[in-house]
């Protein structure tokens, strides 16, 4: 089979759908100033406000000069080039990933760039949505064009059907720990099964969002109904013949049932059970039931090395069971897990608990449009009677570009995607989990999946009516 641009000449790629935000875009924007140049298609080019922003008093000034100048920065540029923003306090601000496709800007079959390695999210809806430098954006601006040589195939087909309980967010992390942190380096993914194809679209924007943890540039799921339900009606989408002309353009980019991929990796979610990170890279995850490894027991000298620093670095002890870690914050959030159903989900193990003392919990919705939809559903008030913190729409505690930061040596539940050393704040212990094993563990202080807790004390005793 002769693969069309594997010469040594890179294709050229007209973008569909450039996102920016405020940490990866003023030099690109100083490049077009300092050439003279204008962004070529601001009517392609979207801006949102979401890594240095506060959850808390949005509207005060910030305060940490650094995230202000970022902020600033950004506002000035949208404004000189012309490009669309949504600022703080907008009703369509939040994490990129999100604004983007409930927008529904984020369109099958379409290519879509922003200087942020987690726009893998995007492929979720069949688009080919990968993450770029700042000179990248730079020529972005510039051209709305991008040279690209093509990128291996690797299936990953989760055939089955989940277990109740288990989530999106265990199966990426089950397939980040399959095939390690560098097993997608050079692919672009394409998740498939059944299981796969069960999953809402924000389930599989979960998914995809984390191919970057797995190496890869890029992860992408088929368009089917379940993404053509989600689109129709969404301000972006296109509408009356224009829908129709559009669905059977996506309905044809499925993959061949005869096509052949570089690499094929099977999983069976009907094996797979709730997962969590034990330490400092995605890929270092286990099921909740397991116990904290034994680096002396990997044969593999690197990853041995690489679990005795990160056992050393969270503070952990082989052999503990992962359901025996305390932990003394819960962040519900970000670009994988803080969509409206991630938020519902953890709503429903709250509903009528608490959160354990000593233990702090921030839910922030990824967008201003989840925030409302949570509002107009009651999720903000079982967080808040749960006491938890319901905070504004950002990334937040992910990376902790702004205050809402671990303190060293405090340990976070996350339904973030990565636990880097240090991501949400210096010296900071972070373990990724799902919403669901999130909520469980606000509730017993360890590590727990809903299971672990103890059936709801309830008081109403239904003779109100
Ligand atoms: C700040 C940005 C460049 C970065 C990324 O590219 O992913 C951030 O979003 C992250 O998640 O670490
Ligand atoms: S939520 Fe986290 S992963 Fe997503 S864009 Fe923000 S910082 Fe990056």
């Amino acid at each position: 089979m002769v693969r069309r641009g594997t010469g040594a000449e890179p294709d050229l790629l007209y973008i569909d759908l450039h996102l920016i935000h405020e940490v990866t875009s003023p030099q690109a924007f100083d490049g077009l100033r300092l050439s003279g140049r204008g962004v070529r298609r601001p009517d392609l080019t979207i801006a949102t406000e979401d890594h240095n922003v506060p959850t808390i008093d949005i509207e005060l000034p910030i305060a940490d000069p650094v995230s202000r100048t970022q902020v600033d920065t950004l506002r000035k540029n949208c404004a000189e080039f012309g490009v669309r923003l949504h600022p703080m306090g907008d009703a369509e601000q939040g994490i990129v990933h999100v604004v983007g496709p409930q927008l529904g800007l984020t369109q099958p079959g379409t290519t879509v760039v922003c200087g942020d390695s987690h726009t893998s999210t995007h492929g979720a809806f069949g688009a080919l949505a990968f993450g770029i430098g700042t000179s990248e954006v730079e020529h972005v601006l510039a051209t709305q064009t991008l040279p690209l040589r093509p990128f291996k195939t690797m299936a990953i087909t989760v055939d089955g059907e989940l277990p109740p309980g288990v989530t999106a967010k265990d199966v990426i992390l089950a397939v980040i720990a399959r095939i390690g942190t560098g097993g997608g380096q050079g692919y672009v993914l394409e998740y498939r099964g059944a299981a796969i194809e069960k999953l809402s679209m924000e389930a599989r924007m979960t998914v995809c969002n984390m191919s970057i943890e797995a190496g890869a540039r890029a992860g992408m799921i088929a368009p089917d109904e379940t993404t053509f339900a989600y689109l129709k009606g969404r301000p972006h989408a296109p509408r009356g013949e224009q829908w129709d002309a559009a669905v059977a353009a996506w309905r044809a980019l499925r993959t061949d049932d005869d096509a052949t991929f570089d690499a094929e990796v099977h999983i069976d979610a009907s094996a797979l059970t709730p997962y969590v990170t034990w330490g400092t890279n995605p890929g270092q995850g286990l099921p909740l039931s397991a116990r904290v490894p034994d680096p002396e027991a990997i044969g593999d000298e690197h990853e041995r090395a690489a679990a005795e620093k990160a056992l050393s670095y969270m503070d952990l002890t082989p052999g503990t069971p992962l359901r025996d870690i305390h932990v003394d914050t819960v962040f519900l959030g970000s670009c994988t897990n803080g969509r409206i159903e991630d938020l519902r989900a953890a709503a429903d193990v709250l509903r009528g608990r608490k959160v354990a003392d000593g233990v702090r919990m921030l839910v922030v919705p990824g967008s201003m449009r989840v925030r409302a939809a949570a509002e107009s559903e009651g999720l903000h008030q079982v967080f808040l009677d749960a006491g938890a913190e319901w905070r504004q729409a950002g990334c937040s505690m992910c990376l902790g570009m702004n205050p809402d930061q671990l303190k060293p040596g405090e340990r976070s539940a996350s339904t973030s995607n990565r636990n880097f050393e240090g991501r949400q704040g210096k010296g900071g212990r972070t373990h990724l989990v799902s919403p669901l094993v999130a909520a469980a563990t606000a509730v017993r202080g360890t590590l727990s999946a809903p299971e672990d807790l103890p059936a709801e004390s309830s008081t109403d005793t239904g003779d109100q009516a």
